[in-house]
């Protein structure tokens, strides 16, 4: 479980012809040449760099397996016990991921829909514990998926957050929109939306989602061929908005401002909203980032057994 959805891609600097020859030293044709080649392969490599990530991170389930990451940190619900004894006498605060945490990843991002029951055990936690849903799509989006109106809802990574849309013990008057740090891109983000879709249209497989504050561009559905040539449309046409930057999840490229403001941000946000600025007397939990669809199973048992607990200890049991 972690608070970052999406993988940071580290540009590699192409060393290129421009570090062999100083260039006073050449006549104006050649360097004009050299600059454009060494232009060409810094933007080939680049271009290999975002495949490469790609790839990277489309683990097959044995890779999975083998992660040591995942070998080295165990159950959360083995650990169950263990995870909880540091929450006595604190407020729990729940954020949850949506995609491939809530819901099953799917080819289509349209028919991402959670299962009733996922939605019943959602329910359930947010009635014992303030429960925010902290997601990549567009907070709509999420919301006409989950349709749960007593929570938090943090769309397009963070950058629109509203609270429930019910009066709920723990909204505390905060119903609406609570804050949108990216407002002023949105016209920014519709240009370069319309954009995308017509520069990878002709490319089998592609789809561009718009997410309000930023932009998914999906290769699920994309031949592995054609990955670099939808990595240089998507990189071409970021070209002309430096405003804008280009980070990665499962089998999606997003488009994000680039403004200092991520899930984490959102997380911190919520808790000073509820009241825990800088509080030792809370505990949130964030589950999200899962790697496999089984793993939406666990989430679900997970929340049950948040619920099961919370009830016997109300009672002062020991829960089974
Ligand atoms: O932060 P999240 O709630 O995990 O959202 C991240 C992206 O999730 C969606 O894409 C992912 O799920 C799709 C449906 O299962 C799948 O087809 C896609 O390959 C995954 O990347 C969503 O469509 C994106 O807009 C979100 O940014």
């Amino acid at each position: 479980m972690t608070n970052q959805q999406n993988v940071a891609v580290l540009e590699v600097k192409s060393r290129g012809l421009r570090s062999l020859f100083p260039p006073s030293s050449l006549p104006v044709d050649l360097k004009l040449l050299l600059k454009k080649r060494f232009e060409t392969e810094k933007g080939g490599a680049k271009t290999n760099t975002w495949v490469d990530s790609m790839r990277a991170s489309s683990p097959t389930r044995s890779t999975i397996k083998s992660d040591p990451s995942i070998v080295h940190h165990p159950s959360a619900l083995t650990m169950f016990q263990q995870i909880m004894a540091p929450s006595k006498g604190k407020q729990i605060v729940m954020f949850l991921d949506y995609d491939g945490t809530l819901s099953p990843i799917v080819q289509d991002p349209d028919q991402a829909f959670m299962s009733g029951e996922m939605r019943a055990a959602v329910r359930d936690v947010a009635r014992y514990f303030p429960t925010a849903i902290v997601t990549g799509r567009c907070r709509d989006k999420v919301y006409s998926f989950v349709k749960l109106s007593g929570l938090y809802y943090a769309g397009s990574h963070g950058m629109d957050i509203k609270g429930p849309s019910k009066s709920c013990k723990y909204n505390k008057g905060n119903q609406g929109v609570l804050f949108q740090p990216a407002s002023e891109f949105l016209p920014m983000i519709n240009e370069v939306y319309k954009a995308l879709v017509e520069r990878t249209k002709s490319i089998g497989g592609a789809k561009v989602e718009n997410n309000k504050f930023c932009v998914s561009v999906h290769f699920r559905c994309v031949d592995e061929k054609s990955w670099g040539a939808l990595v240089e449309q998507v990189r071409s046409v970021l070209g002309q908005y430096p405003k804008l930057k280009l980070t990665q999840g499962r089998k999606v490229l997003e488009i994000r401002p680039t403004i200092k403001w991520d899930k984490g941000r959102a997380l911190e946000f919520l808790l000073e909203a509820l009241g825990y600025a800088n509080s030792d007397d809370v505990l949130p939990i964030y589950i999200g980032d899962d790697r496999t669809d089984e793993d939406a199973f666990k989430v679900k048992e997970f929340l049950r057994r948040l619920v099961d607990w919370k009830k016997y200890s109300q009672r002062g049991a020991a829960a089974p």
